[in-house]
């Protein structure tokens, strides 16, 4: 239903590594991330709290590694790594669009990024100030959904928007199954049980267990973050 106010005072959104390539081959395409910061700016104007998580998929993948012969703890840390690049990124790119940013690490990288201290991102958020979440969780074997889910619900975010390269969660994989059919809602239950392949298990257990929704929707689809902060129709909602 549409309404004049947002529906969420402090969201997390977790932003897609891949999606930021745009249609490079790899790293991050200087349009793309700058229409992802033009459309965060759009709902901080509508006041409201906005943390972020980013993805690393657009520069490393520990599965990759590991897949190589790569130690496979090792190969996280790299991932980790990937993370922080893309966070460096964001946040300069949202300082040059008005916006003021703080890049917070999961791992001690402290010339480079401060630490990530919860009372310190609080503070952070009701300044006004967009936090990102970078290095994930600090720990290898996780994904930055994972992240998204944990700093989600340490922060007291209402909701995890998952802002992806498809427009919601399918019945199977949209890329891979052009017959697959795309839920309005769904439950996190019914999610695992059916092993949907757009979030990890770990995500959606902690936001089940947290009792933390997550919105599912397309960060190339012009207005789809205002929309869901709206409240209005988009994407898939996993609620408990
Ligand atoms: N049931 C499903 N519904 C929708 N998408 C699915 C499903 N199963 C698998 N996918 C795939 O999951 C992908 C999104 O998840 P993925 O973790 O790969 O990317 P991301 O989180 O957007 O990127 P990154 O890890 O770089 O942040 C989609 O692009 C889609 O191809
Ligand atoms: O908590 C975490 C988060 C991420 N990693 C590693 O980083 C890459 C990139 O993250 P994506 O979620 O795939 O975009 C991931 O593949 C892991 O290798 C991690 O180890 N721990």
């Amino acid at each position: 239903m549409s309404q004049s106010k947002p529906a969420y005072k402090r969201i997390l959104l977790k932003l897609s590594g891949e999606a930021l390539m745009g249609d490079d081959q790899f790293g991050i395409n200087r349009d793309t991330i700058v229409r992802m910061v033009d459309e965060i700016a759009e709902v901080t104007r509508l006041g409201v709290e906005v943390a972020v998580v980013i993805g690393g998929g657009n520069i490393f993948r520990g599965v990759a590694g590991g897949s190589v012969g790569m130690d496979r703890a090792t190969a996280d840390y790299m991932g980790m790594l990937a993370t922080v690049m893309n966070a460096l990124a964001l946040g300069d790119t949202m300082n040059k669009a008005g916006l003021t940013a703080r890049v917070m690490s999961a791992i001690g990288i402290e010339q480079v990024v401060e630490p990530y201290v919860r009372p310190k991102a609080l503070q952070y958020l009701e300044e006004g100030k967009v936090v990102i979440f970078a290095a994930g969780t600090g720990n290898p074997f996780f994904t930055t959904d994972t992240a998204a889910a944990l700093r989600g619900a340490e922060i007291g975010a209402e909701m995890v928007l998952k802002a992806t390269k498809v427009d919601g969660v399918y019945t199977a994989d949209p890329k891979k199954d052009p017959a697959a059919t795309r839920y309005s809602k769904i439950t996190f239950n019914d999610a695992m049980t059916q092993n949907l392949g757009i979030m990890d298990a770990a995500a959606f257990a902690l936001c089940r267990d947290q009792k933390l929704p997550i919105k599912v929707f397309s960060i190339f689809k012009h207005g789809a973050l205002k929309r869901v902060v709206m409240g209005e129709d988009e994407g898939t909602l996993v609620h408990v």
